[in-house]
């Protein structure tokens, strides 16, 4: 699998620090609240299960998955439900966790999908944001790193359903997806 890696772009040291800096960030923010926290799989699991234990307030964990990517490392500009969430937004403090905004098409959709629900309040953490390939406007509140027009794997994020575990954030070389 390390094989297929070009460059490390973040290493595990780096991810761990951001996080760290961005739980304290977010309880600061939150204090005196509870923090709905919502994870749209699958992308985000392992960054959502990391920032959870950086956070000092309370959470609660809900996911959704929202697709609008097969096994293609380009947008299809369209999104679907594929699973919806188990909570009620009413009155709670949503904080949507991603792991890349790209296109900003998925989220786009996702973060309107979510405020018609009623909830208190809606932000929304990425991992990682590439504003340069933005087609649909995102309000990001929290923001990892913001990285160049490539395509990465690692630490939650795949090419068609691998490298997902892998402990820090990687460049994928051409072989790799056929390029
Ligand atoms: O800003 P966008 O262009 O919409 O792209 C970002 C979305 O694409 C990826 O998910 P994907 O749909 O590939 O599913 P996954 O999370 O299961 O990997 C990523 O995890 C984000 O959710
Ligand atoms: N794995 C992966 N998925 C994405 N979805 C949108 N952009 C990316 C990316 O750079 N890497
Ligand atoms: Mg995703």
């Amino acid at each position: 699998m390390m094989n297929d890696i070009k460059e490390i772009l973040i290493d595990k040291d780096q991810l761990a620090e951001r996080v760290r800096e961005l739980g304290e960030e977010i309880s600061a923010d939150y204090a005196g609240k509870e923090i709905l926290m919502i994870g749209v799989l699958r992308g985000a699991v392992i960054f959502m299960a990391d920032l959870a234990r950086a956070i000092s307030v309370p959470v609660a964990l809900d996911f959704m998955a929202v697709s609008s990517y097969g096994a293609s490392t380009s947008s299809s500009g369209v999104v679907r439900i594929l699973k919806d969430l188990d909570e009620e937004l009413d009155g709670r403090h949503v904080l949507i966790v991603e792991d890349i905004i790209d296109s900003g098409l998925t989220l786009n959709y996702l973060v309107e999908n979510l405020k018609s629900r009623r909830p208190a309040s809606v932000k929304l953490c990425t991992l990682l944001n590439k504003p340069s390939r933005r087609k649909a406007p995102v309000h990001v509140d929290y923001n990892g790193f913001t990285i160049p027009d490539y395509f990465v794997v690692g630490y939650g994020l795949d090419f068609a359903e691998k490298y997902r575990n892998l402990p820090f954030i990687g460049v994928l070389k051409p072989e790799a997806y056929g390029g």
